[in-house]
This record gives C-alpha cells, sequence and structure tokens, in this order.
C-alpha cells in the first residue's frame, strides 16, 4: 500500500511510428529543396510576360512549404495520455473536490430546449459524489421555453439519476441511451424500470415539443415556481434583468432522487441585457457563470460544454481529477482538454466536419509541444487559472480545504445575491474579460483564452480516451460549415495579428515549438491568398496560351510530382488511419478547397475591414437541427447548398472558369497537336481539370 501511494495518477506515450513519419519529412523536404533549386535557376527574364505570373506562383509555394513545415512541426512529437483512476479513488474518495459545470444555450430554436436538457442530465448523471456536482445552464437567449424544459429536467433528474447510478447505464444523455442502447430484455429487474424511465422520458419530450405557447405550459409549474413568471415577463424583451433560479439545491433535503440519493444542485441563469452595454457572447455567459458560481458552490474545478455537447462517458470527471490530482505533475496543470467528436456524423462526411486527423494526431502533437489549445467545450479548467491567476512554483492545491466548503445562505437569499454578479454593470472598470476570466473581443475567446493562460505559466494536457468525453453536433449544410470556420479563421487571424500573437506574448513563456503549432490554426486565414492564387492564376494563363510551368517531358518536373503524390499519399494514409475511408479522404479534400477559397477569404476580409472600422464581427451561432429534407440529404451525403450566400458565387464562379479554362485549354492542344504545344500545357491541363473534377458536386 504504501507503494501505491508514490505511483503517478496518470501516465504521457510517446507515438509510435516516429520514425516513419521522420523518413516521410526527409523525403518531402529533400523535394521540395530541388523544387526550390530549380525555381531559382529558372527565373523567367525581363522581358517574357510570364514573369510577374511565375514570381507569383513562386511565392504561394513557399507559403506552402512554410505551412507544411509548421504541420511538420506539429507531427513530430504526439503524446497520448492514460489515467488510474482506481488509484485516485483509492486516495481521495473521501476528499474529492467539487466539480461546477457550466453549460451555455443562446438561442432555443436552432439549440432545441430538449438537447440542452439532455445536455444537461448527462452531465448531471456524472460517476460523481452528486452533492459536490453543481450544473448551471446560461441561457443567452432568456428563453422560458428552455427554461420550461430546465424544470421538466429538473424533475426527470429524480428519475433518471437514480436509473443510471442503478444500472450503471452509458451513455447518460436520456435521448441518445434510448435511441443507441438495446432493450434488456434478459435483465427483468432492469427491463421493468428501462420501459418506465423511457415511457417517462418520452412524455416529458413531447409535452417540451409541444410547448410553443406560454398558455400551454401547465398551470401546476408556474405555481410550484414563482420565478417562473419572471422568465415568461423577460423572455419577450431584449433587453432584461438577470434573472435566476436555484432549481435544485443539493444542500436541501429535499434534493433527492426517487432512491433516497442525494441530487446535485441545478441553476438556471439569465444574464441581464441592455442595449447599450456589450454582453460579449459566450465568453459573456462564461464569465458570468463563473462569478455567480464562485457565491453557490465555489468549486476549484470548473468543466465547460456547449450545450450540444452531452457526457458520453460517465467517468469523464474522474479521469481530469486524474491530472489535477496528481501529487508530482498535477500542480502545474491548468486545464485538460478532451476532443470534440461528433455523433451525427456520415460515413463519407461530405463536409469533412469529423476532425478525426485534428483531434487523433495534431491535439497529441500540441500536448507534446507544450500543451493543447483550448477549445471551448469538453474542457475542464483549474478556476484559479480561468480567473486570470498566474502560475508559480510554490503553487500547490489545497484539496482538502475544497473538499469541504459549505455555504450558509437560504436558496432565497443566495439567488438575489447572485443576481448583482451578472448584472450589465457588473464588470464596468474590474479586469473581467482582460485579466480575469475568458477573454473578450475575439471570435474565438476559447483559443485566446487559452493561449494566456499557457503564457501565464500553466500547462495544459489533452486526454482523449477510449469511450468519448463528450459528443457533439456537427454542421449538416456546406453553408452552416462554411461560416463556422470564417469565424474561426477571422478569430485566429486576430489573435495572430495582436500582441496575443504567440510569438509576442509567448515569447520565452511557452516553447518556441508551440509557437509553432499555434500558427497552423492562428495562420488558417492568410492560407487563402496561395490556394487562390493557384486556383485562379495558372487557368487564366491557360486560356490566354501564356505556359506558366515546365514541360512535362522537363526532368525537373519529377520533383513537383514526387512531393505531390508523396504528400498527398501520406494525408491519405493519415485519414484513412484515423479512421476515415477512401471517400470521406475525398470529401476532405474538396472541403480543404472550398474552406481556403471562401471562409478563410471572408475570414481574412472581415479581419481587414473590422480594423479599418467598417464593420464588428459577431458570433453566428451554428445550428444544430435541420428540416427533415435537409437532413435526408445530409444522410445520403448529398451536399446541401440551402439558401445563397457571397460564399456560393465565389465557390460557383471559380468552378466556371476553371470549366471554360479547362475546355480552352484542351482545344488550343487538339488544334496544334503537330507543334508539340501539348507539352507546355500539360501540367496547367492537369490542374484545371483536377480543379474541374473535384468541383463537380456544384
Ligand atoms: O452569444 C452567445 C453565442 C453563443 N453562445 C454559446 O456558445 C456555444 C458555442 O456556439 P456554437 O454556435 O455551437 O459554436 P461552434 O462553432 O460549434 O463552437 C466552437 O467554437 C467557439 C468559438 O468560435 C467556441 O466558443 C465553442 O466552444 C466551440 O465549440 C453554444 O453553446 C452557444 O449556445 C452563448 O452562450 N452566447
Ligand atoms: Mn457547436
Amino acid at each position: 500500500m504504501a507503494k501505491d501511494e508514490n505511483l503517478p495518477l496518470f501516465t504521457t506515450k510517446l507515438a509510435k511510428g516516429r520514425i516513419l513519419f521522420q523518413f516521410y519529412s526527409l523525403l518531402i523536404f529533400v523535394g521540395i529543396c530541388f523544387i526550390f533549386v530549380y525555381r531559382l535557376s529558372h527565373i523567367p527574364a525581363k522581358e517574357e510576360p510570364r514573369r510577374w505570373a511565375w514570381m507569383g506562383l513562386f511565392f504561394s509555394e513557399l507559403w506552402f512549404c512554410f505551412y507544411w513545415f509548421v504541420t511538420t512541426v506539429v507531427r513530430w512529437n504526439p503524446v497520448y495520455r492514460n489515467t488510474f483512476k482506481d488509484r485516485l479513488s483509492h486516495r481521495y474518495e473521501k476528499a474529492l473536490p467539487g466539480i461546477d459545470i457550466f453549460v451555455c444555450t443562446a438561442d432555443p430554436v436552432i439549440e432545441p430546449p430538449v438537447m440542452v436538457i439532455n445536455t444537461v442530465l448527462s452531465v448531471m448523471a456524472y460517476d460523481y459524489p452528486p452533492e459536490k456536482l453543481s450544473v448551471c445552464l446560461s441561457d443567452d437567449g432568456g428563453s422560458e421555453l428552455t427554461f420550461y424544459a430546465m424544470l421538466e429536467a429538473s424533475r426527470f433528474s429524480k428519475i433518471w439519476l437514480s436509473f443510471c447510478e442503478k444500472f450503471k447505464v452509458e451513455p447518460r444523455s436520456p435521448e441518445a441511451y434510448f435511441r443507441t442502447a438495446v432493450e434488456p430484455l434478459g435483465e427483468p429487474v432492469m427491463a421493468k424500470d428501462w420501459s418506465t424511465v423511457k415511457m417517462l422520458y418520452e412524455d416529458m419530450k413531447k409535452r417540451i415539443e409541444n410547448t410553443t405557447k406560454l398558455d400551454r405550459i401547465s398551470e401546476e409549474i408556474s405555481k410550484e415556481h414563482k420565478g417562473f413568471k419572471e422568465w415568461i415577463f423577460v423572455a419577450s424583451r431584449r433587453d432584461h434583468q438577470t434573472i435566476l433560479q436555484i432549481l435544485i439545491d443539493g444542500r436541501e433535503s429535499k434534493a433527492m432522487d426517487i432512491q433516497g440519493q442525494t441530487l446535485p444542485t441545478l441553476v438556471c441563469l439569465s444574464r441581464e441585457k441592455r442595449p447599450q452595454y456589450h454582453h460579449h457572447f459566450k465568453a459573456g455567459a462564461m464569465n458570468a457563470l463563473i462569478r455567480v458560481s464562485s457565491r453557490i458552490s465555489n468549486s476549484p474545478i470548473i468543466l465547460n460544454v456547449d450545450c450540444d455537447m452531452y457526457s458520453n462517458n460517465s467517468m469523464s470527471v474522474r479521469d481530469a481529477l486524474c491530472f489535477f490530482m496528481d501529487e508530482e505533475k498535477g500542480n502545474e496543470v491548468g486545464f485538460i482538454q478532451f476532443p470534440q467528436a461528433f455523433e451525427n456524423l456520415t460515413k463519407n462526411d461530405v463536409y469533412g466536419s469529423s476532425l478525426n486527423v485534428l483531434m487523433e494526431l495534431e491535439m497529441p502533437g500540441f500536448d507534446g509541444n507544450g500543451g493543447p489549445c483550448y477549445i471551448g467545450t469538453g474542457c475542464f479548467h483549474r478556476r484559479e487559472t480561468l480567473s486570470g491567476q498566474k502560475y508559480s512554483k510554490i503553487y500547490k492545491a489545497d484539496w482538502k480545504r475544497w473538499s469541504n466548503i459549505s455555504v450558509d445562505d437560504s436558496t432565497s437569499v443566495l439567488e438575489e445575491t447572485c443576481k448583482v454578479l451578472a448584472s450589465c454593470s457588473y464588470e464596468e472598470n474590474t479586469q473581467w474579460g482582460k485579466e480575469m476570466g475568458l477573454k473578450y473581443d475575439c471570435t474565438v475567446e476559447d483559443v485566446l483564452t487559452g493561449i494566456v493562460m499557457q503564457c501565464r505559466g500553466w500547462r495544459s494536457i489533452y486526454f482523449n480516451p477510449e469511450r468519448k468525453g463528450f459528443l457533439g453536433v456537427a454542421p449538416t449544410t456546406l453553408l452552416q460549415s462554411l461560416v463556422q470556420h470564417k469565424r474561426w479563421s477571422e478569430g485566429d487571424f486576430h489573435i495572430f495579428a495582436s500582441r496575443h500573437c504567440p510569438f509576442v506574448l509567448g515569447y520565452k513563456r511557452i516553447p518556441l515549438k508551440l509557437q509553432l503549432t499555434y500558427c497552423m490554426n492562428l495562420l488558417w486565414a492568410t492560407n487563402c491568398l496561395a490556394t487562390l492564387y493557384y486556383v485562379i492564376v495558372p487557368s487564366l494563363c491557360l486560356f490566354r496560351g501564356i505556359s506558366l510551368f515546365l514541360e512535362i517531358t522537363n526532368s525537373w518536373v519529377l520533383a513537383f510530382v514526387f512531393v505531390i503524390i508523396v504528400h498527398r499519399a501520406y494525408s491519405l494514409g493519415e485519414f484513412v488511419w484515423f479512421g476515415g475511408t477512401f471517400k470521406g479522404w475525398w470529401n476532405d479534400q474538396r472541403m480543404w478547397l472550398y474552406k481556403r477559397t471562401t471562409s478563410y477569404f471572408f475570414g481574412l476580409l472581415d479581419y481587414i475591414l473590422k480594423r479599418l472600422g467598417f464593420t464588428n464581427s459577431a458570433f453566428v451561432i451554428t445550428t444544430k437541427v435541420a428540416d427533415d429534407d435537409v437532413s435526408q440529404r445530409y444522410e445520403q451525403e448529398v451536399m446541401e447548398f440551402g439558401t445563397s450566400s457571397p460564399m456560393f458565387t465565389i465557390l460557383a464562379t471559380l468552378a466556371l472558369l476553371n470549366a471554360i479554362c479547362f475546355v480552352s485549354g484542351l482545344k488550343r492542344v487538339i488544334a496544334n497537336v503537330e507543334t508539340l504545344v501539348w507539352e507546355q500545357f500539360a501540367l496547367q491541363i492537369l490542374l484545371c481539370g483536377l480543379l474541374v473534377f473535384i468541383n463537380l458536386p456544384i
């Protein structure tokens, strides 16, 4: 036993096959060197008309190489983590710290209340002492429908939590459970409960979905909850006071499930909104939650999830604690990021939303290079880290003290005192949004906040358990996906171009390899320039009869062909290795092109316009539901164009341009078969043809 005391709570393993990757990198590197030798020794003379077009190509290629270098740094050293939860509970079961769980929602139409409460129920049902869990929902929409759903959920939790506890079910979102689990016919005890609970769930779901008008919400509920009138009153207005309700107070003896087990605390918050105060989107909501929860439970660990990211693994809290509570390495850990995984992906993933390579390889790479970025959901934070504290070598977490915090105020007193903390003017002349809490004024508040925390000395950890910790909803139309990436690329570039740039803020604070790793995401937007150049200029030159590339019989061609083939083959291999299909990879290539020519382009443009003071960027919330016909097309993997958008104008123009150039190029070659013109244009025609081929869905 004495021996066990000294064993670590987690281990770190280096990825296998790194030698192979290094060999591949070497091959590409040599190929690139050849390309540059060719480029530098063949610069067209001043009087040649193609000189400028040629220079552009050269610069694009320089960019591609730089970006390749960055992605290679990311992949150099991936690490994978493992936890020992049995050691954790052996040592600390009695002294486990409190956990505050924040769920954010903002719009009852595109984030349906049923989805929101499924997320809430799933995190209430963690395998963890319930008196130490507090779940707090922030509703930026101030919706009475969501609130009503939460009331229903608070009642249903009494049945659901005891069912989960009794039969150890997984996952603990009722919707996901009843959709995926098979009826336990072999176990009569469970089967009986199963059908009762399922029926109760379906009933509740029906009540919530049918409640579109206020007067249909049951009288009984509005009597039981005096605060309900307040929500109804508020919901019809865009500006309103803070409303806050403690739906279940875990400290009260009433708060029990049907088996007499304590229930977690459950709070519903909609912060004050006034037109004259900026509400700062999700970051503002999170900061209000940090303050409010500090009064209610003040737990040292905070988990934050988006309203569509239900918990798929009831052990995640314990997993996270293995990192925070490790005696040797735990103190410097500021946050633990779980991957974003999605439950609504189709086999070949038309919109390339699976993020598989990012989550299975690039994030472990981040971790190996110094710590993953914070990606906004499925992340456990130390309260101190999130509140702006710096890490110091003498810092030591005091878990004993935190494990028995008690608040004496009664529920109603608490509600009143907490409201002040979520009022509009509370942050005036404070450091909130700057030094404290999540940072404001960036559309990827998460990544920015993560960098700042790392630069304050905290380490972050990436943990990707076998059974996924959280499952969310990926966009189901092309436009949604492109708009989401526009928000990300714009925000990321904003960080790069600000004083929070990893090379500036991170200088001497985080390792150089981590600074470079950040570039992979932060420079998404600038990728558009080289890509747009490559898809437009060679095709136009083909149309005009200007030969840009070298003749196909020239032996320097080999260097280009070699790099392109090896590079793409590696990418295909990687994609398939992490669970993709060949068709999925092809779709991903198409999305790669589309994102670079539209999302990133508009992201960059918007950033520039914003800097010049023309626009203000907003947070466009990603839709999480789809009409029946839209979801049907999604299931069939047919690309959905939906409404018109400038993004589509660009895509269509590019596709058309390449089609025309391709045809005219072919014509030119056929007309001059004898003169060997085709040798000069072969590569251009090939590129153009590839673009036409990839654009077939358009
Ligand atoms: O004014 C707002 C706007 C959004 N949200 C919530 O923020 C979350 C994320 O919004 P979503 O539209 O789902 O964005 P995604 O693109 O899916 O989000 C990713 O990227 C965001 C940064 O761009 C991060 O904040 C998210 O955590 C991360 O999942 C959702 O729960 C929203 O309800 C608010 O609470 N208030
Ligand atoms: Mn989302």
